[in-house]
């Protein structure tokens, strides 16, 4: 005998642009790609061939494009909360509602000097994510993040003092290059009711943490002398804590993208190792891969 353990369905990648129409002639957009994924009472589907309570996942991309129509998409915390809801409210068999959102950089096109009112340029590759997860009777969780932000610094980074055996090559260092990808994420206080997230909304705090996490990520990569990616990424997280009240922990996962320095004293003895180097061969693999969460000292963290 089997039996199902876990089953949640929907659908993913709905891919959405939004077009706002402002008073002053201007608009704006919105790109977003989103998954819809319900839990519930659905197991007949799975076990019995019954799809009577199966919402098809051809109607959560309809209700995501209709939420979209009939409601704001900005902040995604607030889009991915009143879709989420909405699938608790309208079938009564559903338990809990999962909603991701990756938001797609459209920034405003500078022309002549001036930003244009309705040209927009892909500048980066960064995405703003957002994952809600709406529980009948037990609030909406939401988890905001940063994916795909690269940076690289030519100086200021540094990696001595770490264990050394037999086992060991590396050489300390006091001046190497570090790049890495940010992905970060911070997981906000349950809110009790789609309400509240409406009035953390009307206040900014979403948006106002993206913002302030976005510029503590940038600032502190750039500005500290880092001893590791270990420490830096700790750094970076207390200073969004201290930012964001409504942040109960926070997530960091830095590749670390090597630069190898090389050695070319074979040709007439050149020097371009240490102090000398110069010229450094990128590494696409393999990577260190550092993660982490914090959380406040009064919070226990829930995957470590
Ligand atoms: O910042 C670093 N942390 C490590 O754990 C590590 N390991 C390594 O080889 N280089 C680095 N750099």
């Amino acid at each position: 005998m089997a039996s199902l353990n876990y089953a949640r369905y929907g659908k993913d990648n709905i891919r959405v642009l939004h077009r706002k129409r402002n008073q002053d002639g201007t608009q704006d957009v919105t790109e977003m790609t989103v998954c819809t994924l319900l839990e519930g009472d659905i197991a007949a589907s799975w076990t019995h061939s019954d799809n009577a309570n199966i919402v098809a996942t051809d109607t959560q991309k309809q209700t995501t494009y209709l939420m979209a129509r009939l409601h704001p998409v900005n902040p995604p915390e607030l889009f991915g909360s009143i879709l989420a809801d909405h699938f608790l409210q309208q079938y009564p068999h559903i338990s809990v509602a999962h909603v991701s959102i990756v938001v797609h950089r459209w920034a405003r096109m500078d022309v002549a000097g001036a930003p244009h009112p309705h040209s927009f340029v892909r500048d980066s590759d960064e995405k703003r994510v957002v994952n809600v997860v709406a529980r009948r009777d037990k609030g909406i969780s939401i988890r905001s993040g940063i994916k795909g932000l690269l940076v690289l610094k030519s100086t200021g980074s540094q990696f001595w003092g770490f264990h050394r055996d037999e086992y060991t090559r590396l050489p300390e260092t006091w001046d190497r290059i570090l790049s890495t990808e940010v992905e970060a994420g911070w997981n906000w206080k349950t809110l009790p009711t789609l309400d509240e997230v409406k009035k953390e909304s009307e206040a900014g705090v979403f948006d106002q943490a993206w913002n302030d996490a976005r510029k503590i990520t940038l600032e502190t990569f750039a500005t500290e002398n880092s001893p590791s990616v270990q420490n830096t990424m700790y750094m970076m997280s207390e200073k969004i804590l201290a930012a964001a009240k409504g942040v109960e922990t926070v997530e960091y996962s830095l590749p670390n993208k090597h630069y190898f320095e090389i050695d070319l004293s074979w040709f007439k003895g050149l020097k371009n190792t240490g102090e000398d180097a110069e010229v450094y061969a990128p590494q696409s693999d393999p990577n260190g891969l550092i993660q982490c969460t914090v959380a406040r000292k009064d919070v226990t963290p829930s995957k470590l």
